[in-house]
């Protein structure tokens, strides 16, 4: 039997893992030290990972209760232009020897963004099977919604994304390029197995939440065969999670819904594409794309989980000092409760909630900080001795 793991993020603002699929369970394996593939990748990628290995550095030094022993890998367009490839060709075999991957964002106004999407970021997810994509969302102190009378806690989410097929499988292909009468098809493909198992953890992720309460997303009027059998093997799984309150959405309505009346949902599941549009949309509701983590992970943790933000390359702002790290703070807060050391990822974020609370935070959250000011604040509330 498949099993399955979730990312609970609670009210508090805190995130605990619990790995559950009802059945089995398969804990952290705690170690005293971790190996970290950092890839930092394009644009603001490696300016918002450099500042969390700065981050993360100070923090495991002042717990002194593990390691990090980060390497850092060049993989990215600069590479590619000079050699063809994003990564070497043995880059599965390279990741399998660590314990989890920090990432920043592949894409460059130099090369098209298929090509670096799936010369990188999609050609380490698929292989690597990480098919659970999770996308914590919620309002931090000190920052504020776009939305009128939204408050923190009024917006708290987990997106569970499917990240190893659907619309993204990559099956398709183009005949009588250039021409006229030039045909593309783009195949989104369903496996049973594929929805079977991102269902399993998205109600376990419900379950492990206060509200236990999962709202599914599909377009099964228009889409007649993969989406109504997305909707059949989810109302299956669901009989195995009776606690679970669970409710269907048309992606459509879904996009008025998280509008509307953000308090009504808490956990969320959705399709490859469907997911990755509604979780930038989740970002900037709840202040910005900025702040927002991914986690993509292998529950049966065979392989290495990949940590990184929801952004891209942010081209506009690349080398300008105005990237917001936070999102990459909370990244790294969820590979730690993913490695197991779940009090070094709380003490993380009660350090970056604290810098927001203080407005010290970068433009796209109002405020005027660079990325290395916010960085140094958080660095700071990390020394603070009175940080738990
Ligand atoms: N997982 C990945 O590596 C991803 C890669 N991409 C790639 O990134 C490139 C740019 O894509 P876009 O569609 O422009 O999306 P994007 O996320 O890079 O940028 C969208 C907007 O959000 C802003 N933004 C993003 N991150 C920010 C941060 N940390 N602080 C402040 N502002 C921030 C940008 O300045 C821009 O205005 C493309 O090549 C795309 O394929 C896009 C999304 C994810
Ligand atoms: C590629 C992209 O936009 C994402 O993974 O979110
Ligand atoms: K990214
Ligand atoms: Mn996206």
């Amino acid at each position: 039997m498949s099993s399955a793991n979730n990312i609970v993020s609670n009210a508090a603002g805190t995130s605990e893992i619990t790995i559950s699929n009802g059945h089995a369970i398969i804990p952290p394996t705690f170690k005293s030290s971790y190996k970290i593939a950092s890839i930092p990748g394009d644009g603001i990628g490696p300016e918002v990972v450099s500042a969390t290995i700065e981050v993360l550095k100070v923090l495991t030094k002042k717990l002194d209760t593990f390691e990090l022993e980060i390497t850092d890998f060049d993989w990215g367009t600069d590479r590619y232009l000079k050699t063809g490839r994003y990564t070497p060709e043995d880059y599965l075999e390279v990741l399998k020897g660590f314990d989890a991957i920090l990432f920043g964002s592949v894409g460059s106004p130099s090369v098209p963004d298929h090509i670096s999407l799936w010369g990188l970021r999609l050609a380490i997810c698929q292989p690597l099977q990480q098919y659970a994509n999770v996308r914590p969302t919620r309002i931090l102190p000190g920052t504020k919604s776009p939305l009128a009378n939204c408050q923190p806690g009024d917006l708290d989410w987990v997106i569970v994304r499917e990240n190893s097929e659907g619309e993204y499988a990559g099956q398709g292909g183009r005949s009588h390029v250039g021409c006229d009468h030039e045909v593309a098809t783009e195949l989104s493909i369903f496996t049973r197995t594929g929805v079977r198992r991102i269902a399993q953890f998205a109600f376990s992720v419900a379950q492990n939440r206060p509200r236990k309460m999962l709202t599914y997303v599909t377009k099964s009027n228009a889409q007649r065969n993969g989406m109504v059998m997305w909707d059949e093997v989810i109302r299956e799984v669901a009989e195995d999670y009776p606690d679970v309150t669970v409710d269907h959405m048309l992606v459509d309505a879904m996009t008025v819904r998280m509008v509307l009346n953000p308090r009504s949902l808490d956990t969320i599941l959705a399709t490859n594409l469907h997911a990755d549009i509604l979780s930038d949309l989740a970002a900037a509701l709840a202040g910005s794309i900025g702040i927002a983590p991914t986690a993509n992970l292998d529950p049966t943790r065979k392989n290495p989980s990949m940590f990184e933000p929801i952004h891209g390359s942010a081209f506009d702002i690349t080398g300008l000092g105005l990237a917001n790290p936070v999102a990459t703070f909370w990244t790294a807060s969820e590979m730690l409760h993913w490695l197991g050391e779940s009090e070094a990822a709380m003490s993380l974020m009660h350090a970056v909630e604290k810098v927001c609370a203080a407005g010290v935070v970068t433009r796209d959250l109002g405020g005027n900080a660079g990325t290395k000011e916010v960085t140094k604040a958080v660095v700071q509330e990390i020394l603070d001795p009175k940080l738990q």
